[in-house]
């Protein structure tokens, strides 16, 4: 009999699988609790924040996503009045550009933490209210100051110049025989309120005959004789009326049309606006045009000018051609059958070639449709010989048909008068003495020299 038929053989054997299958099933299950312990601990992890505790290079905190929180951070009475969800969404150009962040993706709407607009902060534009029907009325035209005698009126404003020019020659030739030295006084007065070495000599000359032949005792005398001389000077084959009246071309009305030429800051403008008033207030219906297309504020200066007397204004866009705007200006005198087109040009400076060809295409142009009456170039009188160089170039590139001499209330050198018409053989027809709206006066050589003197 061996071993394996023995019982105790096999009782061992099934004793040994029993054991086995014991601790196999103990290591199982230590092993099973282990992976346990880890997933708890990591589910106490996952209920931290993401990013928990970890900040980004570029200083953006990771937290949770969702709004439910900030929302009930609120104020209730702010929650009530939110819009509804889509209008709350902040269109990308609602949003603030104060902070400098691009306006891309995500960082396109509003930050959410950034103040919120509410209904209380929305401003309602203003419903827009009828202008009362009162203000729609035009202005009350002025008052304008006559025309005639207002070289007298306005005497004193050749202060300047009666003490420098006209009370020295009076002291000179009122103080009885003059030498040699007292006639080169006469000259050097005369040289120095601008009057020009031709018209100077042509005086001193007049002035010795006159005193040789008279026999002048007293000042008055001394007075009387250069008041003669000085006017006889200022005379002119020229007539001096400004061409401003209506004419009749085959039997229709034609606006006298008149153009205001001369260098800038001369008082182009000022001048036409001056001269609107004084034709307005003799009964003549106008049209201003502005083109003085170069200056942007001189169109609306010259619309002030008409606004203020009832005249029209016709005027281009900026930087228009000029010769187009004074043709439109032109055109609308005829059309509405006024008595005077007054175009003031652009004044630029004369030494610029092409902007005096500009100002004969103006001319040019606007003679398409009607022929210009007046072209008055405005000198600045305080300007002296500069602004005799200025007018002869004008008058090589216009026909110069009248003068205005303005500013002549804030020059002692009232003399460049004498010689402004002397070298351009073409009248002064009109002298601005101050700023203010009346303040343009006929030339009237015998009430000149008379304001001249005192
Ligand atoms: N004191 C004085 N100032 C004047 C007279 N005439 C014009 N002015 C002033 O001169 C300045 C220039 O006048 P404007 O009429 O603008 O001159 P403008 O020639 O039209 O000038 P641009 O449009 O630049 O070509 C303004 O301040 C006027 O008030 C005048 O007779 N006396």
């Amino acid at each position: 009999m061996t071993l394996v038929d023995t019982p105790w053989f096999w009782i061992v054997v099934v004793a040994v699988v029993v054991a086995v299958a014991i601790l196999v099933t103990g290591l199982l299950v230590a092993r099973k609790r282990r992976i346990s312990l880890d997933a708890s601990r990591d589910a106490e992890l996952e209920r931290k924040p993401r990013g928990g505790g970890y900040t980004a290079s570029g200083g953006i905190a990771l937290a949770p996503g969702g709004t439910a929180e900030a929302e009930e951070e609120k104020p209730a009475e702010e929650k009530a009045e939110q819009p509804e969800p889509e209008a709350a969404e902040h269109p990308v150009e609602d949003r603030p550009e104060v902070d400098g962040q691009p306006g891309v993706g995500d960082d396109a709407a509003v930050p959410r933490d950034s103040e919120q607009r509410t209904m209380r902060d929305v401003k309602l534009p203003e419903p827009e209210t009828e202008e009362p029907a009162e203000a729609a009325e035009p202005e009350p035209r002025e008052e304008i100051a006559p025309a005639s005698g207002r070289l007298e009126r306005l005497r004193g404003r050749l202060a300047k110049s009666r003490s420098m020019f006209g009370q020295s020659l009076l002291g000179l030739l009122g103080a009885g025989d003059l030498d040699e030295d007292s006639w080169q006084d006469v000259e050097d007065t005369l040289l120095v309120a601008d009057l020009g070495a031709a018209t100077t000599t042509h005086i001193v000359e007049r002035l010795r005959d006159e005193l040789a032949r008279r026999t002048v005792r007293t000042s008055a005398e001394a007075r009387a004789v250069l008041h003669e001389v000085l006017t006889a000077e200022l005379s002119t084959d020229g007539h001096r009326a400004v061409r401003a009246l209506p004419h009749t071309v085959d039997g229709a009305k034609q606006p006298a049309v008149v153009l205001v030429a001369g260098v800038n800051g001369t008082g182009k403008t000022t001048t036409t606006g001056k001269l609107a008033r004084v034709l307005v207030a003799q009964g003549s219906s106008v049209v201003l045009g502005a083109a003085d297309t170069f200056r942007a504020a001189a169109a609306d200066q010259l619309q002030t000018w008409a606004e203020r007397v009832g005249a029209e204004v016709v005027r281009g866009k900026e930087g228009a051609d000029p010769a187009a705007v004074a043709f439109d200006a032109v055109k609308r005198g005829i059309d509405a059958g006024v008595d005077a087109v007054l175009v003031d040009t652009a004044g630029r400076l004369h030494t610029k070639t092409g902007l005096m060809d500009e100002l004969g295409k103006v001319k040019r142009v606007v003679e398409k449709q009607a022929k210009v009456d007046e072209v008055l170039l405005v000198l600045d009188a305080t300007t002296g010989q500069n602004g005799l160089a200025q007018a002869r170039v004008f008058s090589e590139v216009i026909d110069v048909t009248g003068i205005v001499l303005t500013k002549l209330d804030g020059t002692a050198k009232g003399g460049i008068v004498f010689q402004v018409q002397r070298e351009l053989g073409v009248p002064v027809k009109l002298v601005g003495l101050g700023e203010g709206p009346d303040d343009l006066a006929p030339f009237e050589p015998g009430a000149f020299v008379d304001a001249l003197l005192g």
